[in-house]
């Protein structure tokens, strides 16, 4: 036995690629139609990168009041604490926003104002919580303050984001269009004016030129890869999953693993073989994405890693929902539902998503592709530094990503193993749920050296056999301490009526189904998984494969057992002429009639190197000729090896019979050679006379008979013909009586007298018995015993049946059905109530509010990037400088900007270069323009940049508390934002 995995990786790598060459042509559809659709998508979505040049107009004070904070009647301003120095406050920013007193509400403390303002406010409204508001003249402190506002729902982590808004959502500055920048540079002015320090300087807010890219370009990425992602599980279910669980319904999945421990190389190299097809066809398809820009600046080393990753995750997936199912049909729903609950949770943002992104490689692949395509959307080079870098806030590292990918590939693997091991299917070897902590199952299993046993050995040993079936209120004994041995180079025939058992106990000796209790010790071994692969066996319904030919199945188990390619070959062509499949030497296993399945299933279960054959009716449905080949080739296996043969051919089980057993009742009536079996039963000799009128002369022949063998009785009658048994005790007196009956046969009305031993079938009758094995239309048995209600009978004259009758027996078809399938119906049922619960708990999910911490507005959130302050006239040096240190103490680079020409800071940024813009642009943070001063105040206009979410206010924030420290250099105004609430969905 070859126990070394090379070559029968080789062996099951060649099978798995007979089934795509068998299936070629589907398969080169699917690909065919997959690969159309995407190039359709990118061909289609192509545009070359257009860029656009967008800014907005600059704002001053009066255009930001005006625009972007109307008052309406459902709006207000809450306020607290509501101190005196408060209100004093607030009657200078009411005066600046002219907004009617009504307007305003004071509270005592923020807690109350926030809940007014979440449950009262119907328009938009603003809440102001001074936290700290140093009194007229008072020397330090900062004014610390926080301001939140019912129509914003912007989260301030957002702020972290750096760039997750893509380019062309620029102006969607809700800030600046919510009104909060209006209240907040009023508020900043107004406690100048409180503090009576300088005021007269004055803010204009713009923004910068940007570049926009044509929308669609900033998904494409991700719309690619989602589609990829779909075509590909559909791809894996119709070409992985439902041929895999194919295998396993059809049994040969069970069956390769009677016959090779390495069965789990089938397994493997199917996997690998759709590994390279997919990862194959995948690389092609990225290629081409890249030929059309899909891919922008990413490399494309790093988006092929994660799609070969992604592959394998999801395979290994596929693997796993494979072991769920036994049946394709069932396969194929729960495969597609399995497939596509990860879709369902991209879409869901909550801490399910979390899990699902640990779970499933859609969602990790689908992360990996987010972050592709934040930096496709900056236009930047994704470097090796790039993979340990969060791209965005709460985003994953790329380097994550991979990590996660190969943790399911493994997680799933082994999941995959552990439920193929506790949860085997039918026909499986079930081990315990704490398998892994036995430490037998990591010791090497011994192989025995059973080939030299001698002729009469003791093969197969049973002993207390017990078994049992139980279906619905029956049960149904199989074996009852049941004992027997089969002996080695010999053939053992088991006898039974149809239903006794003897397949149950094959596939007990096979491990296809579990004893109850009792030994089965086979070539000195107790443990199935030891021994199972040294039996070549012929189940009773044929196993093949229809994408083999009759050459290919032979030469193929052979192999497995042992041979050699050339070895198998030569043998294969030799048994197919034995088997009588010479011709048919290149069919494929779907093409053969009933009878050539059997002889090909026959010649699987003697090919290769085994030590013990069991046939389970190896003749059903072969014609005379090939039943005597079978036996001459079975003669021929009976010199090296045990062989232990089912049949109803009682001709057979004489011609082939060392030893036949006899089993009825669950245990073993009779075991013996034929001979030794007719004459321990005692029957005797059988008359066959033919008589015209029995009934009126048995009297009459029966005395004529019992004169000479007074023991003698009638058998059976089967008119005209009357057999009558002789006992072998009055054998001497035979001839004499049979003289008699001769002579007086005209009298008697005898036509036809013979004389025969006693046959196989005699013996088996009388120790089996006639009836009692039979089973029921049920599928019981008769003898079995009842446990509750008796079995109805039918009546038995016609009647048409009514409308009624014909609805009641649809409804019983289909009660019953439920009934005997109650898991399926459960699940079935189930399924809408899953989906609903799913659609309710994904709509909840969706809209899940989620209270945040309030977020200081610093520039030092920006974490890096450059303010450019543009002062080309030198007016007001102690403020510039002021601005400089500020920019510096948030841990950003200020720097000057030079101009040219006309001195027009945006023509400056319009001067570049467009390819250097986009770079330009992702460092910058602001620009702070000090060109409007003159001589009596300063004026300062913000430019901030779409690239940096809302730099606006941290810019004018900044530029407030520059101007507040230079009149009162221990001060700062620190402003808070505190959004009241986030719906997830809009993260
Ligand atoms: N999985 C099962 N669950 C319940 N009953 C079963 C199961 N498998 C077999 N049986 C019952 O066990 C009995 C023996 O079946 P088995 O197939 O072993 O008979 P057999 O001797 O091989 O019959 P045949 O000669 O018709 O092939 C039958 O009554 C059958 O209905």
């Amino acid at each position: 036995m070859g126990c070394s995995w090379s070559p029968l990786f080789i062996v099951f790598l060649r099978k798995n690629l007979l089934y795509l060459r068998c299936n070629i042509i589907p398969l080169s559809c699917i690909l065919i139609g997959c690969g159309g659709l995407l190039w359709g998508y990118l061909h289609w979505t192509f545009q070359p990168a257009r860029y656009q040049l967008e800014e907005f107009e600059s704002k001053n004070e009066l255009a930001l009041k005006q625009l972007y904070f109307p008052a309406n009647d459902e709006d207000y301003i809450y306020y607290a604490p509501k101190t005196q120095d408060v209100e004093t406050l607030l009657d200078l920013v009411r005066q600046d926003l002219g907004i009617a007193q009504e307007h305003y509400r004071a509270y005592g403390n923020s807690e109350d104002m926030q809940m007014e303002l979440e449950l009262q406010c119907r328009g938009s409204c603003f809440a102001i919580n001074f936290n700290n508001l140093p009194s007229p003249g008072s020397v330090g402190g900062n004014f610390s303050y926080s301001l939140s506002a019912s129509h914003m729902r912007l989260s301030p982590k957002k702020r972290f984001v750096n760039d997750v808004e893509i380019n062309h959502q620029k102006d969607d500055d809700d800030y600046i269009r919510a009104g909060f920048l209006t209240l907040q540079n009023i508020l900043d002015k107004q406690y100048f004016k409180y503090q009576n320090l300088a005021t007269n300087y004055e803010v204009w807010v713009s923004s910068m030129p940007n570049l926009e890219v044509v929308s669609m370009d900033s998904h494409r990425l991700i719309y690619f890869g989602t589609l990829c992602s779909i075509i590909f599980s559909v791809v894996l279910l119709s070409t992985f999953v439902v041929p895999f669980v194919e295998e396993k319904q059809n049994g040969l999945k069970e069956f390769l693993n009677l016959v090779t421990p390495m069965s789990f190389l089938n397994g493997l190299t199917f996997f690998l073989i759709r590994f390279v097809f997919y990862a194959t066809f995948l690389l092609i398809v990225l290629i081409l994405a890249y030929f059309y820009q899909a891919l922008n600046q990413i490399c494309f080393a790093y988006v092929a890693i994660l799609y070969l990753l992604y592959i394998l995750a999801t395979m290994s997936y596929a693997y796993l929902i494979s072991v769920c199912f036994h049946s394709v049909f069932y396969a194929k729903i729960g495969g597609l539902v399995l497939l596509i609950i990860p879709y369902v949770f991209s879409f869901v943002q909550s801490w399910a998503s979390s899990v699902a992104y640990v779970m499933f490689s859609t969602n990790a692949f689908l992360e990996g592709l987010d972050v592709f395509q934040t930096f496709s959307n900056k236009h930047r080079q994704f470097a090796g530094a790039e993979l340990f870098r969060e791209i965005k806030y709460g985003s994953s590292r790329m380097f994550w990503i991979y990590c996660v990918l190969i943790f399911q590939s493994i997680m799933y693997a082994v999941l995959y193993n552990y439920l193929g091991c506790v949860f085997p299917g039918p026909g499986g070897l079930k081990r315990p749920f704490f398998f892994f902590l036995d430490p037998k199952t990591y010791q090497k299993r011994q192989r025995n050296e059973y080939t030299t046993a001698p002729r009469g050995a003791q093969a197969i040993i049973i002993t207390e056999l017990c078994k049992k079936f139980r279906t619905g209120n029956r049960e149904t004994i199989i074996s009852d301490n049941l004992n027997m041995t089969i002996n080695n180079k010999e053939i053992t025939v088991l006898l039974g009526h149809n239903g006794a058992g003897k397949t149950t106990m094959m596939n007990m000796i096979m491990g296809l189904v579990p004893k109850d209790s009792g030994k089965i010790i086979v070539c000195s071994e107790r443990d199935v998984a030891s021994y199972r692969h040294l039996i070549g066996f012929c189940p009773q319904h044929s196993v093949f494969m229809s994408y083999m030919t009759c050459h290919q199945h032979l030469e193929f188990f052979a192999q497995l057992r042992g041979a050699s390619r050339r070895e198998a070959s030569e043998w294969a062509d030799t048994k197919l002429i034995k088997l009588g499949l010479g011709g048919k030497r290149d069919e494929f296993g779907r093409n053969l009639s009933g009878g050539m399945k059997r002889r090909l299933s026959l010649g699987i279960a003697i090919a290769g190197n085994t030590k013990i054959v069991i046939l389970d009716e190896p003749s059903s449905g072969l014609d005379i000729n090939s039943r005597r080949d079978l036996w001459d080739i079975l003669l021929l296996l009976r010199k090296e090896k045990a062989i232990l043969v089912t049949t109803h051919y009682m001709e057979e089980a004489e011609v082939l019979g060392d030893t036949i057993c006899i089993l009825a009742n669950g245990r073993l009536q009779c075991s013996g050679a034929p001979l030794e079996l007719k004459r321990r039963s005692d029957i005797g000799y059988r008359l066959k006379l033919e008589v015209n009128d029995f009934t009126f002369r048995e009297n009459e022949i029966m005395q004529l008979i019992h004169s000479y063998v007074p023991t003698a009785r009638v058998l059976n009658v089967v008119k005209p013909t009357v057999y009558v048994c002789l006992p072998y005790a009055y054998k001497s007196t035979f001839h004499e009586m049979l003289h008699k009956l001769e002579m007086k046969a005209t009298s008697l009305g005898i036509s036809t007298i013979s004389m025969t031993d006693t046959s196989l079938e005699d013996v088996f009758l009388k120790c089996a018995g006639e009836q009692d094995q039979v089973d029921t239309p049920d599928g019981s048995r008769t003898d079995a015993p009842l446990l509750s209600a008796p079995y109805k009978r039918l009546p038995s004259q016609h009647i048409a049946p009514s409308l009624w009758q014909l609805w009641l027996a649809v409804f019983y078809k289909k009660w019953t059905f439920l009934r005997n399938e109650w898991l399926y119906s459960l699940i079935m049922l189930s399924i809408p109530v899953v989906c609903d619960l799913g659609a309710l708990f994904t709509m909840h999910a969706m809209s899940v509010v989620e209270y945040e911490e309030s977020l200081p507005l610093k520039l030092s959130q920006m974490q890096s990037g450059i303010v450019y302050i543009h002062n080309p006239k030198l007016y007001y040096p102690d403020v510039e400088q002021q601005i400089r240190r500020q920019i510096e103490l948030n841990g950003l680079m200020a720097k000057t900007m030079e101009t040219r020409g006309n001195n027009d800071v945006k023509n400056e940024s319009l001067d570049l270069q467009r390819e250097n813009l986009a770079d330009f642009l992702q460092n910058v943070v602001g620009i702070i323009d000090m060109d409007r001063s003159t001589e009596d105040s300063p004026a300062l206009e913000i430019f901030f940049s779409g690239n940096r979410y809302h730099s606006s206010v941290d810019l004018l924030n900044l530029v407030d508390s520059s101007m507040l420290k230079l009149s009162r250099p221990e001060s700062d105004i620190d402003t808070t934002y505190v959004p009241i609430r986030r719906f997830v969905s809009e993260r």
